[in-house]
């Protein structure tokens, strides 16, 4: 993927947990036009286990035409040939994740706020996420959902394109993108569903409506 095509508005993230089929997820998602998968996997798994679940998406990715992030472990972004990587507080900031991946790399950044925002587009990022927009039982340990006004207040504090994350479903992608935001990323609302292509066929409905909607409105 080249970098300096727009970014795609629904970002499909895989599911950490047991039980989980990454692949068969993965599969169904861009067989239904997902533009981007983040590969994220639990931490407690070897770089071996993500180096070979990441090389099996990235080569899926590539087929459908998909932009492969990883989330993360940097090193393995590299070592696949991703197309650019996610990294939040705990992980590499986003300057040094520039220096591991370099000028053309897809790099993104978790915010809350607006300043944070800024600093982030300063420090190089390519896009940002922002959250959690709802409450999730996806991950532990989230501060309180920011909902979709902050969403917007972010994405009004920055030229490149916010991603809002956190519970979005269906029902609620349309909000964040009204507010502001460019797009989207799930894990529940397409690993949990009981049709992962269907799905993904919805909210890419929803989020381009809502796109062209805001769009027309502006
Ligand atoms: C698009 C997007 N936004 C936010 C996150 C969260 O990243 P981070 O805060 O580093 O948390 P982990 O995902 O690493 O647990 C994300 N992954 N993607
Ligand atoms: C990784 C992450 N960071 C903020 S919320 C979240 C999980 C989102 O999962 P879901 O789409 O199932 O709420
Ligand atoms: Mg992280």
């Amino acid at each position: 993927m080249d970098s300096s095509l727009p970014l795609g508005r629904l970002h499909v993230i895989t599911d950490t947990r047991p039980g989980a089929d990454p692949v068969r997820v993965a599969r169904a998602a861009l067989a239904a036009g997902a533009p981007v998968l983040q590969v994220r996997v639990a931490d407690h798994h070897t770089d071996r286990e993500a180096f070979d679940l990441t090389l099996t998406l990235v080569e899926l990715c590539r087929e459908y035409g998909a932009t492969c992030l990883v989330n993360d472990r940097l090193h393995v972004a590299l070592a696949v040939g991703a197309d650019g990587g996610h990294v939040g507080a705990h992980d590499l900031p986003v300057h040094a994740a520039r220096v591991v991946l370099g000028g053309t790399a897809v790099i993104g950044g978790t915010c809350r706020n607006p300043e944070a925002a800024r600093a982030l587009r300063r420090a190089g990022a390519s896009y940002l996420g922002a959250g959690p927009a709802f409450a999730t039982t996806t991950k532990d340990g989230l501060p309180e959902p920011i909902g979709p006004g902050a969403i917007g207040r972010i994405a009004a504090a920055v030229d490149i394109p916010v991603i809002g994350i956190g519970g979005v479903t269906a029902a609620t992608a349309g909000e964040l993108i009204e507010a502001g935001a460019h797009g989207v990323a799930v894990v529940g609302a397409i690993s949990l569903a009981p049709d992962p292509y269907a799905a993904t066929r919805e909210l890419l409905d929803v989020v381009e409506r809502a796109a062209r909607q805001r769009g027309r409105s502006r």
